[in-house]
Order: C-alpha cells, then structure tokens, then sequence
C-alpha cells in the first residue's frame, strides 16, 4: 500500500509517497511523462547502480543514465558540469525531467544540475539512503562543495515528487546506516523528544519493525518546518533549526577532506558539539550531554574527532558557515532534548573550547 503526505509549498507543493515496491510506481509515472513527449533521464552513482541493478532496470528500462562515482567527492563542479553535458547531449529541452536514484550526493548533484539547466528543469526523487530518505529528499536544498567548503554553490529547487520505499535500505552498507541515524536523532533533538526517548530505549537498526514509521515522522517533521520557513529566512528558529550540530559538522567535512567523514557521522560530533555548547551557554546540563553522546555511541557513530584538527582552521571554517551575518556566528542550540533554538553573539572562545572537548588541537 502507498501512503503519502504533502510538502505544501504553494505552487511548488509536491507529494513524498511512501511504499514497499514504488519503483512500479515511478516506472508508471516515467511512462506517463514520457508518453507526453517528455525526456526523461536518471542521475545515479556507480555503487547504487550496482547494488540496485534490478530496481533501476525495472524503473528505467531504456531511459538514459548517468552514473557518477559513489562519495561526497562528486558533488563537485566538475560532476555537475558532466551532468549539465549529458542533458544536452540527451536534447533534454525545458519539458525534461530528472530523476534522481541515489543518496544524498545524488540527490544534492541532479538536484543542482535540474535547477540550472536551461534555468530549471523538473526533477523527482528516490532517496536509496536512510539519510536521504529521512532529511536530503526533501526540502529543495540543492548544491555542491567548493575546495572552501560544504555547500557552498546551490539553490532551492523542490521535487516534483519524493518516492520513499525502505526496501531499498537492505544493500545500504551498516555504516551508511549509521550515518542516516545521525540526522534521525537530530530530529529527536531538535523537536520531538518522544522518537529520541524511544531510540534510546531501542536504537533503530535496518530490520527494525517501525523503521517505514520513523522515516515517515522525520519526513512529516522537515515537510512542517520547510512549509514555515522554505527559504531559511526567519530571523529566529525556522529552517535553520535543522542546522543543528551542522556549523561544527560541516567544518569538519572541509578540513579532514571532504569523504573521510561521512556527513552523518560529522554531523554525530556536530551534535555532541552543539550539546556541549549548548552546557557552556547555560541551557542545558550535564545529563543531557550524557543522552545524547550515549544515544550517538548506540548507533554507532561517533562522538568526537578521530584524528586531532587545529582549532585555528575549524573556526576558519566555520566562518564560512551559510547562517554567518555581519561576520557573527549563528548556532543552532539546544534547550532540553526536543526542543532547540537559534543562537547569535556566542562567545568564540566558548565555541573553541567545545572544540578541543571534541578532540580538537591547538
Ligand atoms: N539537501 C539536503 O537537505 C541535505 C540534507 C542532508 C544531507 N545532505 C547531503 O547529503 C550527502 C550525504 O548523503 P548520503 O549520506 O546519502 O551519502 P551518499 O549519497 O554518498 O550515499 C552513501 C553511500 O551509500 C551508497 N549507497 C546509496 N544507496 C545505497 C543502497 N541502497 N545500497 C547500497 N549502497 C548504497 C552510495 O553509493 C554511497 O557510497 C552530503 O553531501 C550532505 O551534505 C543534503
Ligand atoms: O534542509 C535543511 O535545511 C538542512 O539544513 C538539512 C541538513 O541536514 C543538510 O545537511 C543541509 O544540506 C545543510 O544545508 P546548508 O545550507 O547548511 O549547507
Ligand atoms: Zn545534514
């Protein structure tokens, strides 16, 4: 059965469907659009086309294809310009559509590449990510990184649809899941203490019974928080509060070298970051620093820096951050667990002692 729900946005709203085998969905819809004279192509990354050869094939028998290299490295100009190419090439004209097929850097690259070919062509999602089905699908948020940091060339672009079928998850590799858990836990945090008190309780994992319902709570929460606040223009709170932990996380990404975190997990150090910050402001105490290393470690992700960054560059970094005004750093903190807020004027040497709590040196 396909349940679905909608991300009301005006004339951009759009369904997110949720279902076991929606591939025969997409496949009708492929049909449909094609049928209409429309070009439809499909973005994909080698790994994902591997692992879900048969799903692919059953979706996009005869549609064209491009594969990128699985990892955060193909969310470069370079991809994308393959990308930009290949629709050309492919005569894709304003009525074209892309489909992403693929996690997060897919979903962000063919995002990227829908909303600026020929200024903007539709595109529709298949999150195969725990990551992606639960946070990067949906939202619009689309871009690639710079050599100067996460995210930096981008621009809002909502789907046309987003198709969630979790079967998919079952060739995700154990770490990837991990990393999708990050940004679950994160929605606990930052407004629903219930979901985080039950993955306390029991941590989440690939053949849990509910996974289908947690997605669906995450997908249901950032559909309410982007509906409020689409373009992360609200001068407190809003769009932003998904942010939270990502000031520290995307730090991280640059200066280790963009890969050798995956962004879950820097956004797990991100999020025992922003709850130690979150004590050094007086907001919250020691116990809930405590709850929420302890549920990052049963997920299995990890909570400080594997190997030492200097401080100097994290903070360098963080000034590159897309919350930044006039120079002042914004956080996103927490005020009890479920309940989170945006913060202006934090002390940098406040922020630079989480730093090296987190493992960072001098
Ligand atoms: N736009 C947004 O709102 C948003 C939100 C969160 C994260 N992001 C971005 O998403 C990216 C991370 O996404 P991700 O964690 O999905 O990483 P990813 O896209 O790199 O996918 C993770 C890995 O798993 C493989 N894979 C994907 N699905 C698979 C499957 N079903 N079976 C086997 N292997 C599979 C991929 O080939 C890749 O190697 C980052 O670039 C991050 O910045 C964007
Ligand atoms: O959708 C959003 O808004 C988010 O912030 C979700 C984040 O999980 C995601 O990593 C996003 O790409 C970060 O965006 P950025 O604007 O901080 O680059
Ligand atoms: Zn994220």
């Amino acid at each position: 059965m396909v349940e679905s729900l909608t991300v009301s946005l005006g004339s951009r709203s759009y369904p997110i469907h949720f279902g076991a085998n929606l591939r025969s969905l997409i496949a009708a819809e492929i049909t449909r659009l094609r049928a209409e004279g429309r070009k439809v192509v499909i973005v994909t990354d080698r790994a994902v086309a591997e692992a879900q050869a048969e799903a692919l094939g059953a979706m996009g028998d005869g549609v064209p294809t491009i594969s990128v290299a699985a990892g955060e490295a193909s969310k470069s100009a370079t991809e994308l310009a393959r990308i930009w190419d290949f629709l050309a090439e492919q005569s894709v004209d304003r009525g074209g559509v892309v489909l992403a097929f693929g996690g997060g850097v897919v979903g962000d690259l063919a995002g990227f590449a829908a909303a600026s070919y020929l200024r903007g062509v539709a595109f529709y999602q298949m999150p195969t990510t725990l990551l992606a089905m639960v946070d990067s699908s949906v939202g619009g948020k689309t871009g690639i990184n710079l050599g100067a940091g996460k995210n930096l060339v981008g621009a809002f672009h909502q789907p046309q649809a987003v198709f969630v079928d979790t079967d998919l998850l079952t060739t995700l590799p154990p770490r990837e899941f991990a990393a999708g858990m990050a940004e679950v836990i994160k929605y606990g945090l930052l407004g629903d203490a219930e979901l985080f008190a039950e993955l306390e309780l029991t941590p989440l994992g690939v053949d849990s019974l509910h996974l289908a319902t947690v997605v669906r709570r995450c997908c249901e929460a950032k559909a309410r928080i982007v509906e409020a606040d689409e373009f992360e223009t609200a001068a407190s709170g809003g769009r932003a509060l998904l942010n939270l932990g990502h000031t520290f996380a995307h730090a991280i990404e640059k200066n280790a070298g963009y890969g050798v975190y995956l962004h879950g997990e820097a956004v797990a150090v991100g999020l025992a970051a922003a709850a130690r910050l979150s004590r050094e402001l007086g907001l919250v105490d020691d116990a809930t620093v405590a709850r929420v290393e302890r549920i990052l470690t049963a997920h299995k992700l990890p909570i400080a820096l594997r190997a030492p960054i200097g401080v100097g560059t994290l903070m360098r970094a963080m000034a590159r951050d897309k919350k930044v005004r006039a120079g002042q750093l914004r956080f996103v903190v927490l005020e009890a667990v479920g309940q989170s807020a945006t913060h202006d004027q934090v002390d940098h040497a406040l922020v630079e002692r989480v730093w090296r709590e987190v493992g960072a040196a001098d």
